[in-house]
């Protein structure tokens, strides 16, 4: 199973989404930004290097919100997502190509990766 760390990153009442660019796999999904945690890394160093990687992104990594395990076609995903507060970025993107802050009520509007649709319901 894949396993995957991404956050939910806030900057006052509004968090950040990214849209995966073309030629990555669920291209024009919405997701909040985060990665594959690797061997020996813990799930937060692995949010915290994906961030830093993908938008030179700093946060501050807090509770565990929640995880979602979801069947794709291909591959199972264990999707856990921590709640981060934002501190500052370059937003030069790598893996996206548009990003937004929306009040969670709003996410639902967009079309988001299906693993993280449940997730939704917990920010509400
Ligand atoms: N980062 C992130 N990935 C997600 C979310 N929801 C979801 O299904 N995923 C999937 C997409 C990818 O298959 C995997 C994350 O891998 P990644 O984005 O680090 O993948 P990668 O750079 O190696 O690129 P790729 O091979 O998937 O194109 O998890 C999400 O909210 N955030």
């Amino acid at each position: 199973m894949l396993k995957v760390a991404c956050g939910i990153i806030y900057k006052g009442d509004e968090i950040f989404i990214g849209r995966r660019k073309e030629g990555k796999s669920m291209a024009g999904k919405w997701e909040f930004p985060g990665g594959k945690v690797e061997e020996n890394e813990s799930k937060k160093s692995a949010l915290i290097r994906e961030l830093r990687e993908e938008l030179g992104m700093a946060v501050n990594v807090h509770e565990k919100l929640g995880t979602n395990i979801h069947a794709y076609d291909a591959f199972t995903i264990n999707l856990v997502a921590y709640r981060c507060s934002f501190i500052s970025a370059k937003f030069d993107l790598t893996d996206h190509d548009k990003f937004e802050w929306v009040l969670p009520y709003n996410l639902k509007n967009y079309d988001l990766a299906e693993a993280d649709i449940p997730l939704i319901n917990l920010l509400l």
